[in-house]
């Protein structure tokens, strides 16, 4: 048999049918949904007189329109376009019968955050969503990425799903990561280094040790963000970290069914002479804590660097340096830490879980945030919230100043009541930063969660290791 990576295993393991062009019929292990993108497709459905072909493989959460305050089960908190698409879901879950966590439900959250939560992502799975960081779920070793509303429906009525195969990319990060630089580094300076485009026609393949000793938490921040790289999917072979966090999930299998699985799980891992289209390698060593300064995620820096003038790049890229840094409203030359934030926003699928409102905590721990500032953490999901507080952290969020919210993807982008208003800027450990994605005119510096948490002391972009360095037991952490 000829060598495979991990994403021809997969691959191999979902094709129902090959036509001569090369195009697949894939099947379909779970289908996750949301209120955005599956009102049509439901629908189509309805219209065609279609039933959903596997209702127990279709996970459904309102998570992008839903407020993040109290009281948010009253539909009149809604403006009405989003009123109206999370009734759509309520009442489409229910006609349906297809599993659904409405905002009432402590489980629900944001849909990459609830999938993983509840033990419906697992290894060798193929995962879709009409999202795009659907990504995320490839932390598990399972083939996962977005899908457009018109196969949103598709999926809902086959099971399956038309594709093509990519191309194998292997993104190795050799070697320990240095104090205070997080998952959320991690996958900021590879796409400073591919570019938004590096990984087009490619699924992505993270290994080395730096990834390695990543927890599931780590994973997921760093494969939700192969999308902003611009691959179809990001993957990380299952080892003994992802069946730890897999058993026991209320949808993780049980008993004999968990032996079989764990068996199968086991031979999931790219063979030693499995050939690589595309291969980049970086230092973990090398990887500073990072933020971004434009309006694309490749626009990163090492916080100790400083504001780069259009003239640093070359083709294109001058003029779209030149257009950032006037949205942005930054000078070349300026150093990043001088760079002044008046929002801070904790949350979204890239990091919303719980290690890293540890990591944030972390530093926060006896601190207030800058005077002024407007701070929130928005916990992934209602269990997250729930762990949250028990363990303490909500106390030192909100003793700090920070606001403590119910899930959602809330400022992660500008669907919802949580937004920047003209000119604003925030530091966000979200996942996107061009133009108007926290609200119109809003400015967005994306960092980890640790990053963004020593800026809200301070008030300006900040090095954590500052802070860190004010608290010498922060410095053995693995935040
Ligand atoms: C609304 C949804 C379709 C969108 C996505 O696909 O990513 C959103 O989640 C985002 O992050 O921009
Ligand atoms: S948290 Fe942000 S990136 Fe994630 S699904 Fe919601 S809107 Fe998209």
């Amino acid at each position: 048999m000829s060598p495979k990576t991990l994403y021809d295993k997969i691959w191999d393991a979902h094709v129902a049918h090959e036509a001569d062009d090369g195009t697949c019929l894939l099947y379909i292990d779970r289908h996750l949904v949301h209120e955005v993108t599956s009102p049509q497709a439901f629908e189509g459905l309805r219209m065609a007189g279609r039933k959903v072909h596997a209702p127990d493989k279709t996970i459904a959460v309102p998570d992008h329109n839903v407020p993040t305050t109290e009281g948010r089960e009253n539909p009149e908190q809604m403006p009405e376009d989003s009123r109206i698409q999370v009734a759509a879901l309520d009442k489409n879950a229910k006609d349906f019968g297809i599993h659904y966590y409405p905002v009432s439900d402590i489980r629900q959250g944001i849909v990459h955050i609830v999938g993983p939560e509840q033990g419906w992502t697992l290894p060798g799975m193929t995962v879709v969503c009409g999202d795009s960081h659907t990504a995320t779920h490839g932390a598990f070793g399972a083939l996962a990425h977005g899908i457009g509303t018109s196969e949103v429906e598709h999926v809902l009525a086959t099971q399956t799903l038309i594709q093509k195969k990519s191309k194998n990319m292997k993104v190795e990060i050799t070697g320990k990561l240095q104090p205070g630089v997080t998952a959320k580094d991690i996958t900021l300076a590879i796409i400073g280094e591919t570019g938004t485009a590096g990984g087009t026609g490619y699924v992505i393949e993270y290994c080395g040790e730096a990834i390695r000793s990543l927890s599931m938490e780590g994973r997921m921040t760093v494969c939700n963000m192969a999308i902003e790289g611009g691959a179809r999917a990001g993957l990380i072979a299952p080892d003994e970290t992802t069946f730890e966090y897999v058993k026991g999930r209320p949808h993780a299998p049980k008993g004999a069914q968990w032996e079989a699985a764990l068996n199968w799980w086991k031979t999931l891992y790219s063979d030693d002479d499995a050939h690589w289209d595309k291969v980049i390698t970086l230092r973990g060593e090398d990887i500073a804590p990072v933020v971004t300064w434009g309006t694309s995620p490749e626009d990163v820096l090492p916080i100790t660097s400083t504001v780069p003038a259009p003239e640093d790049f070359q083709g294109g890229k001058v003029e779209a340096a030149r257009r950032s840094l006037d949205y942005m409203g930054l000078k070349p030359g300026t150093p990043l830490s001088e760079i002044e934030i008046d929002t801070v926003f904790i949350g979204s699928c890239t990091n919303g879980r719980i290690e890293d409102l540890r990591a944030a905590a972390q530093i926060l721990k006896g601190k207030k945030i800058k005077d002024g500032m407007r701070a929130m953490v928005v916990p992934g999901s209602g269990l997250v919230r729930a762990q949250a507080e028990e363990e303490g952290l909500a106390d030192i969020f909100k003793d700090a100043g920070f606001e403590w919210r119910l899930a959602g993807c809330s400022m992660c982008l500008a669907m919802n009541p949580d937004q920047l208003a003209p000119g604003e800027r925030c530091a966000a450990t979200s996942n996107r930063n061009f133009e108007g994605r926290q609200g119109r005119g809003g400015r967005t510096h994306l960092l980890s969660p640790a990053m963004a948490a020593a800026a809200a002391i301070t008030g300006r972009l900040t090095d954590v290791r500052e802070i860190m360095a004010q608290q010498p037991e922060a410095m053995h952490g693995d935040a």
